[in-house]
């Protein structure tokens, strides 16, 4: 299973067009080939390939330090790759504006505090940015938008709190929201989950998965990445280990490899992931 790109682009063939709640959506997808990223003198991500086509719900995994992050932003385009290509729906990504990519790729970053306060509805409400003119006004459609991308979040009476006045989750989830509310045609999630329990963690990925469009999310948790995604990337040390269907890819020497850590695994009894039950390493002291 080592390095076999694009692997998932044959896995995936189900229709592009799929329903969500009660339009019709077009999902996105991403390729990226070979994508190297330089931080100071070091190279983090180095040749990395990777696809999410089909709808499908891709999780990047790897320990803390790998290269997740740097890789997700350089997707975004807050880093500047220095080797490889990202192909949006096979265009070169350089090639689209920052206005068209703002329409269709939505990212929920991993740090969600911000230097001047406003309101929930104000912070979902930015979502809609990306298709309004320039001094146009919000209409009464996005507004309805925002509010059903609050409901789903489970935070519509939050709507006119203080942003900042919100728990590290609760934030998790306006930033989702505002997600939702850009009507992306492709998802970039960085640790969606870290700050929520655990029945946010599912509500938030049961929520994404429902969107039916192309998703690429760094997540830590194993098990819920068998249980919701439909294709898995390994880093270690800013390059693909190993990639494939969870089932495939979660096995015991794998997380051996890539954690150093011991583990069993067996079939969930309640849904299609595995569960794992790690050994704790032995801590020196
Ligand atoms: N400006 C920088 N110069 C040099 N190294 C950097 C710089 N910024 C980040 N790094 C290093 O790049 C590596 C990858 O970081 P990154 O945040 O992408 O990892 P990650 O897999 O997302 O980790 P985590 O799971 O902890 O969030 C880390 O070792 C980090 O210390």
């Amino acid at each position: 299973m080592k390095n076999q790109d694009f692997s998932h682009a044959t896995l995936c063939l189900r229709p592009k067009v799929c329903r969500l709640w009660k339009g019709m959506v077009i999902s996105m997808d991403l390729t990226v080939k070979d994508l190297s990223v330089n931080l100071g003198e070091k190279e983090i991500v180095k040749k990395v390939s990777l696809n999410t086509s089909g709808n499908s719900f891709v999780a990047l995994l790897g320990p803390n330090g790998s290269g997740k992050s740097t890789l997700l932003r350089s997707i975004y385009r807050v880093l500047k790759p220095s080797g490889g290509i990202i192909l949006i729906d096979g265009k070169d990504s350089t090639q689209i504006t920052n206005k068209k990519l703002a329409k269709e790729m939505a990212v929920v970053a991993q740090f969600n505090n911000l230097n001047f306060d406003f309101t929930v509805r104000e912070i979902v409400m930015m979502g809609r940015t990306p298709h309004l003119n320039m001094l146009q006004a919000e209409s009464s459609k996005d507004y309805k938008i925002v509010d059903s991308a609050l409901e789903k979040v489970g935070m519509r009476q939050y709507g006119n709190r203080s942003y900042a006045s919100l728990s590290g989750g609760e934030k998790q989830r306006i930033m989702l929201a505002r997600a939702i509310a850009q009507e992306p045609k492709l998802l970039i999630l960085d640790e969606p989950t870290n700050h929520l329990d655990v029945r946010y963690q599912l509500q938030i990925l049961s929520i994404v998965k429902e969107l039916g469009i192309n998703v690429l999310a760094a997540l830590h948790d194993l098990t819920l990445a068998s249980q919701f995604c439909d294709y898995l990337y390994l880093l270690k040390d800013g390059e693909i280990d190993s990639q494939g269907k969870p089932d495939d890819v979660l096995t015991k020497e794998t997380i051996k490899r890539i954690y150093e850590i011991d583990c069993e695994i067996m079939k969930a009894p309640n849904t299609d992931g595995v569960l794992i039950s790690y050994y704790p390493p032995k801590v020196s002291m």
